[in-house]
């Protein structure tokens, strides 16, 4: 096994060693019936950024909360290359930094106040501070705020200090629970933008979020939880390049349907079936012959890519 503290002590700010974040069989139960989250294994690419999906109550935040330490599990690991978090919670809260649902900066504190604590702790000298406070306040475009102390800040301005946080002093593994939440849609996209700079310097980014729009567009992986279980995981792109055939049609005769399995009927007169790309060869010709019997008319076939949101409305309705 490969010393704790080594591959931390390598790490430059413009990191180059990165390991996958491997999750195994993790498992938590508060109340001994239900699991929050139940035999969980997965594996989180460095160098990308990976979103927790699923509904309310799904285990997100609880997932996050055993990875940085601050809930033990009832059985399974995250290690880090041949790093154990769970053997080595000191070592996980010094390579991760974590952003709660709950605001973080101090209401005492002045923004920068609470960035400066923040990089004090994660090694930042006083010239490299001073850089990475202000080029972060510039980015997110709150440098305005700054001498502002935390309890007269707005939700967003709140989220977006909380945010700032995370991310100075680029920890290794940054784990973020709804960080764009009351946030106002351009600041939303500047922090999107930091992630992925971040991810493409090799930095580790997993975020809770509902927002499934954003995620198409920024993120690289997904992982969809209901229910405390692991449902789907994979690149968004690969959802996305996903094709699926919209086929309508009207008709006379309801016999004529009997040839579908799933479809919709509207206005009485028109069939409408929704069909992958490779059950569409399959289906065609079955269309044609009934066209032939002047069954069906106006056949129209349209193409639409899958997103995100079908995917999630699938897999988490009934
Ligand atoms: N400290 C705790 N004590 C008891 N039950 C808890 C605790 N933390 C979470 N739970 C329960 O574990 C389950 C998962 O909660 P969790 O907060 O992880 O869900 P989530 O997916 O993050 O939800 P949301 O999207 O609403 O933030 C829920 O049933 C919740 O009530």
């Amino acid at each position: 096994m490969k010393e704790a503290g080594k591959i931390f002590s390598d790490l430059s700010d413009e990191m180059k060693t990165f390991a996958t974040l491997t999750i195994r069989d993790l498992t938590k139960s508060f109340d001994k019936q239900h699991f929050a989250n139940n035999h969980i294994s997965l594996e989180i690419e460095a160098a990308k950024i990976t979103a927790f999906l699923g509904h309310n109550g799904a285990g997100k935040s609880t997932l996050l909360n055993q990875m940085i330490g601050f809930t033990k599990p009832d059985r399974g690991d995250v290690c880090y290359g041949d790093i154990s978090f769970v053997e080595n919670r000191k070592q996980a809260r010094s390579m991760m930094s974590y952003m709660s649902q709950q605001y973080a900066p101090l209401e005492k504190l002045t923004v920068e106040q609470n960035l400066e604590m923040l990089g004090r702790m994660r090694g930042l000298n006083t010239l490299e501070l001073q850089k990475k406070l202000d080029q972060l306040l510039t980015d997110l475009e709150i440098k305005e705020y700054r001498r502002k102390q935390g309890k007269d800040l707005s939700g967003g301005l709140k989220r977006l200090t909380s945010f700032a946080m995370a991310l100075i002093g680029s920890p290794t593994i940054i784990l973020l629970d709804e960080p764009t939440n009351d946030v106002d849609p351009i600041r939303r996209e500047k922090q999107w933008q930091l992630l992925q700079k971040l991810a493409h310097k090799g930095h580790t980014i997993i975020i809770v979020t509902h927002n499934l729009l954003e995620v198409e567009k920024y993120a690289d992986n997904y992982a969809l939880f209901n229910h405390g279980k692991l449902i789907k995981s994979g690149p968004v792109q690969q959802i996305i390049y996903q094709k699926q055939y919209q086929i309508s049609f009207e008709f006379r005769n309801k016999d004529s349907l009997a040839l579908f399995q799933d479809y919709t009927i509207i206005n009485g007169s028109i069939c409408q079936i929704e069909i992958e790309e490779k059950e569409l060869t399959r289906l065609l010709p079955k269309i044609t012959q009934e066209l032939d019997r002047k069954n069906i008319f106006n056949l129209s076939l349209t193409q639409k890519n899958i997103s995100i949101s079908d995917l999630y409305r699938e897999e988490l309705t009934n």
